[in-house]
């Protein structure tokens, strides 16, 4: 293992009692203090990675090393090097914030350290709460008591099961920022989402799953460098009914009832065709009063890439 990989996973595949093959061979490599999106549909596989990871699911083949440790001849080691924050709180508990925190740091054998637990609560806006009861927690707060538990017996890499499930917009942007924070303080993050927009603003690489496989890891800026299209739309002086005849070389699409005309370019190409469509509209007697192009997002090349492989 690299002195840089964190995680390791070699020919990991998973198929449950009753048949379902959930993993396909799966080969991944995690960067120490990365911040990893997994992204992928329902179904996908998603859940079942994590949880062969943690040690909660048994592989039906394939090796998983974390942070030098086999994660089954190892599991103790291995899973002390993990934080699980998982989607929900599955009991609303009398406890205060203070105590459930302190305990989860307990269940790993680690000695008191309260310098630390405060730190991260702090870290977390949750130490005014400390004395707090968590069933009297707002469900931002909540979801913040989560991550004090994953994190409270110093774990390397903290996983986050679909992070903003269900949270409103500005609590999950507090969680991206939370989220960069504990990176920049040496974490290691691995996210499931099928938030595209979560994936784009938050991780440094983007992993796509589907049906059971990985069908492409790669850095989420080379991704959308490499995949990304532009788009270009017109907006048309005068709506058209259909298509005008001699533009079949743009593969345009007619939108808005003709009044908008979009063109689609590869926005790496030497070419992108778009004078000579400037001209050709402009020869048909075509104008427009505006004009605006968008660079694909993460999500068209997800649709693209789970469209092709269903
Ligand atoms: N305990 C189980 N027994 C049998 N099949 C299972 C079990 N758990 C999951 N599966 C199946 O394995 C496949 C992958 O499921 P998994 O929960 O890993 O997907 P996911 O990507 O986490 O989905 P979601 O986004 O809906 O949580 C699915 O077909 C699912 O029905």
């Amino acid at each position: 293992m690299s002195e840089n990989t964190i995680l390791r996973l070699e020919g990991v595949t998973k198929t449950y009692a009753g048949g379902v093959t959930a993993l396909s061979p799966v080969n991944l490599s995690i960067r120490k203090g990365e911040i990893f999106a997994l992204l992928g549909p329902n179904g996908a596989g998603k859940t079942t990675l994590i949880s062969i990871i943690c040690g909660i699911v048994t592989p039906s083949a394939g090796t998983i090393t974390v942070a030098g440790h086999d994660a089954q001849r190892d599991y103790k080691a291995a899973r002390r090097a993990i934080g699980l924050v998982p989607q929900e709180l599955s009991t609303d508990s009398f406890e205060s914030v203070l105590a459930t925190v302190t305990f989860s740091r307990r269940l790993f054998g680690h000695g008191p350290n309260p310098a630390y637990i405060e730190q991260i609560l702090r870290d977390l806006s949750l130490w005014d709460k400390r004395k707090s009861r968590i069933l009297e927690l707002s469900g931002g707060m909540k979801r913040r008591v989560l991550i004090a538990k994953a994190l409270a017996h110093e774990p390397q890499i903290l996983f986050l099961d679909e992070p903003t499930a269900g949270v409103d917009v500005a609590l999950r942007r507090d969680m991206w920022k939370l989220v960069h924070r504990l990176r920049d303080n040496g974490a290691t993050i691995i996210l499931t989402t099928h938030y595209i927009e979560e994936a784009e603003e938050m991780a440094d690489r983007v992993g796509v799953i589907n049906r059971g496989k990985l069908l492409l890891v790669e850095e989420k800026d080379a991704l959308m460098k490499k995949l990304g299209r532009r788009q270009l739309a017109l907006t048309l002086a005068e709506p058209l009914a259909a298509l005008p005849a001699g533009l079949e070389q743009w593969h345009l699409e007619l939108e808005a009832d003709g009044r908008i005309l979009r063109y689609t370019f590869d926005a790496q190409a030497e070419h992108t065709g778009i004078p000579s469509l400037l001209r050709a509209l402009s020869d048909r007697g075509i104008s427009f009063s505006d004009l605006e192009t968008k660079r694909s997002s993460l999500e068209d090349i997800f649709v693209d890439l789970v469209r092709e492989t269903a």
